[in-house]
């Protein structure tokens, strides 16, 4: 991974229930304040986008998850900093969710995610999913 500061390497959850996939808030506090995101947060040094992704659900939600595929990396150039997101289909093993640095969560079905206003980072990762999801249904 980069080891550039203002070039973040970060994992997200794609966690679906029942149908319904999570969005989480971002806090007022934290940086791109009030926005929607996947859940999940930068890579330490010498851990796997995996073992991170395990490590923030506990951390931030207090949950356990199982990690699945993967989808492709998504780069965003914020104006003071660049994320690349490495997104993860994940569901939950345990826990119930109690929110620890979010301001809010939400369950959506996939059609709906685009109301949310969106980290940007995430959108591709939305329209990759969404293309997907249709694939799979047949319905181009
Ligand atoms: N967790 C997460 N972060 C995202 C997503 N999309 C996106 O642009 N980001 C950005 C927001 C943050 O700048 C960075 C994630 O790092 P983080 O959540 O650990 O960052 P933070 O700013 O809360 O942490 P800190 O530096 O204040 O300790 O990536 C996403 O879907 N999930």
């Amino acid at each position: 991974m980069s080891p550039s500061l203002n070039h973040l390497h970060v994992t997200c959850a794609i966690i679906e229930r029942d149908g319904l996939v999570l969005a989480a808030r971002r806090s007022a506090a934290m940086s791109l304040p009030l926005k929607w995101e996947f859940p999940g947060g930068k890579i330490d040094p010498g851990e796997s986008p995996e073992e991170c992704l395990r490590r923030e659900l506990v951390e931030e939600m207090g949950i356990h998850v199982s990690v699945g595929k993967s989808f492709p990396p998504s780069t965003h150039h914020y104006p003071t900093f660049t994320v690349t997101l490495h997104p993860f289909v994940c569901s939950i093993q345990s826990g119930e969710i109690v929110l620890h640095e979010h301001a809010a969560v939400t369950w959506l079905p996939l059609e709906e995610l685009h109301t949310l206003d969106w980290a940007e980072a995430d959108v591709p990762v939305i329209e990759y999913y969404q293309r997907g999801c249709r694939r799979r249904r047949g319905s181009g």
